[in-house]
């Protein structure tokens, strides 16, 4: 939709020929997105050949977990000099990887192809035209730019950034983030709780970030602080109501078994914490979500561990 709105012609792939079907006659996607009107200039298809046919920028947005596979089947098919865009945010369980990297590897893309659009970017605000910012990463300053004239719109602002790993951090830890705050709604605690864990979120967020070789200003802009606000903020956010359905006493199976959305936190809070013990990062917010997650401790044991830890100074670091 911010694609179509900023005048390009779009053509989605799915993976049911009968939704693709719907989004054609019907312009809705009433699976995901019901009672929003989608723009007349988008067209979806099962066929991926079809779909990446004289495109001038492919964008991906499938779960983080299923990107390798999906990228493998679509290798043959994918244009060999156009920017490949990732939305995703998430990092991979076993190896760690940023969707950048996974698309690096499998497609064998250099940097200067591949971007990350990141940002307080929550779907349904999105796709009903609400104002919105958000930034566009790559190593690439031409592409980074020409991408920004792609979608920019009278309702999508966005910034280009060079820092492409501050960017996909940004946006994979702050789901991890919103499920810890989740968990403290979901108890029945208030707002001195979420703040506590939101700017301690964003502090740990940075901390890996630096290891990572990450801009720490990219932490307070819209991909780090921006996303983290608007996802810890909003009941419209999946990871932020899965953490509050933990809280509530539901297990993950449980609420995973009740929604066909993905709440991407639940599978990168340990990819996450891996990373950290690979870097030699201290995350305990994500070290707690983590075990959550696991069943290896409650939500209420969680919040108060986090409190209880030894007393330190604040600062960043
Ligand atoms: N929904 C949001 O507000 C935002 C989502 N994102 C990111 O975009 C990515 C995709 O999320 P959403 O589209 O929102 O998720 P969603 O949960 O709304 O939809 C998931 C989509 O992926 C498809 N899917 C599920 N398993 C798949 C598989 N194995 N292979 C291919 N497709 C599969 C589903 O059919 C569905 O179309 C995630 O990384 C998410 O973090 C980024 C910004 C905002
Ligand atoms: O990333 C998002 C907003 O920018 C959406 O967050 P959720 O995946 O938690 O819904």
């Amino acid at each position: 939709t911010v694609l179509a709105n900023a005048g390009n012609q779009v053509s989605v792939w799915g993976r049911r020929e009968s939704l693709c079907e719907v989004i054609n006659t019907q312009h809705e996607n009433p699976d995901y997105l019901p009672g929003l009107r989608l723009p007349d200039t988008i067209t979806a298809t099962h066929d991926p050949a079809a779909a990446a046919d004289g495109a001038e920028a492919v964008v991906l947005a499938v779960p983080s977990q299923s990107l390798r596979e999906n990228l493998k089947d679509w290798a043959d098919v994918l244009p060999n000099a156009v920017p490949l865009v990732s939305l995703m945010k998430g990092v991979e369980v076993g190896t760690t990887k940023r969707m950048s990297e996974v698309i690096a590897e499998v497609t064998g893309a250099g940097p200067e192809r591949i971007a990350v659009v990141s940002g307080p970017n929550l779907a349904r605000e999105i796709a009903e035209g609400q104002p919105a910012a958000s930034v566009v990463a790559c190593a690439d300053e031409g592409t980074a730019t020409r991408l920004q004239k792609l979608c920019h719109s009278p309702t999508f602002r966005p910034y280009t950034n060079n820092d492409v790993i501050g960017c996909e951090l940004g946006g994979a830890t702050k789901n991890v983030i919103a499920l810890a705050v989740g968990m403290a709604v979901g108890l029945g605690f208030g707002d001195n709780a979420r703040a506590s864990v939101i700017t301690r979120g964003l502090v740990e967020t940075a901390r890996l970030g630096r290891a990572l070789g990450a801009q720490e200003h990219t932490f307070s802009g819209l991909a780090g602080l921006g996303d983290l606000v608007a996802t810890c903020s909003s009941p419209l956010s999946r990871n932020r109501t899965f953490g509050e359905k933990l809280g509530q006493g539901m297990t993950v199976a449980e609420i995973a078994g009740g929604t066909r959305q993905v709440a991407e936190g639940v599978k990168s809070c340990s990819s996450i914490t891996d990373l950290a013990h690979h870097h030699d990062v201290e995350m305990p917010i994500a070290e707690h979500v983590t075990k959550v997650v696991a069943g290896e401790m409650t939500p209420k044991d969680m919040l108060f561990s986090l409190v209880s830890r030894s007393a330190k100074s604040e600062r960043w670091g």
